[in-house]
């Protein structure tokens, strides 16, 4: 591979944040995001995550960054990703089929007025939207990460957040991009030295 196309990858990638920068929608979603998950932690409430592939990466570090620390030291706070216990991934996969493997740990771990976020760049993944409709049934505040084929995912969340990137890829960064903005805000409201 030449230089030239590697440069070209972080061209497209500068491309997509400088649209990501300039998208008063993604902006807004990105600020009732964070005020959603601020109110639910003062609350005592939960943020479960998830996501396939990449997005499952990314729902892990952000509920690291969450449970850990992004920039402060702070008290802890709960989250969870529903990417990471193989024996719960494969036993529910294995009886109940690959479509149940979040919306199963979202019946059995969400409360009312924890936030789920389910992180898909196409909006099509049915188990990331099963786990979505369980959440809403459950009373939990329903967040969606996507790109732009994910517009449909609206009916089913409370804030949306559509990243304008042209692939899947681009679409992660931003998400990424976006996540740590949000855990800054958290952190900002909510941080307070741990004692
Ligand atoms: O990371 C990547 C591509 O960058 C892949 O692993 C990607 O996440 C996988 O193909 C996922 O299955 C895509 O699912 P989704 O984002 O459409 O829900
Ligand atoms: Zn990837």
């Amino acid at each position: 591979m030449s230089q030239d196309k590697i440069a070209a990858h972080f061209q497209l990638s500068l491309a997509a944040m400088t649209a990501a920068a300039g998208d008063a929608t993604l902006l807004a979603a990105s600020r009732a995001i964070a005020a959603a998950s601020i109110k639910a932690l003062e609350q005592g409430r939960k943020i479960l995550l998830a996501g396939n592939g990449g997005s499952a990466a990314d729902a892990q570090h952000i509920a690291a960054e969450i449970i850990g620390r992004y920039k402060r030291d702070r008290a802890a706070w709960p989250a969870v990703a529903l990417t990471t216990d193989t024996s719960a991934l494969t036993a529910i996969a294995n009886d109940y089929g690959f479509e149940r493997v979040f919306a199963r740990q979202v019946e059995g771990l969400g409360q009312p007025g924890d936030v789920f976020i389910g992180i898909t760049t196409s909006g099509r993944s049915p188990n990331i939207l099963a786990a979505l409709e369980v959440a809403r049934q459950r009373g939990l505040v329903t967040v969606g990460m996507t790109g732009p084929s994910g517009g449909s995912m609206g009916a089913l969340c409370d804030h949306l957040l559509i990243a304008p990137g042209p692939e899947t890829a681009l679409v992660q960064q931003i998400h990424l991009m976006a996540a740590h903005a949000i855990c800054d805000e958290i952190e900002v409201v909510l941080g307070k030295p741990a004692p």
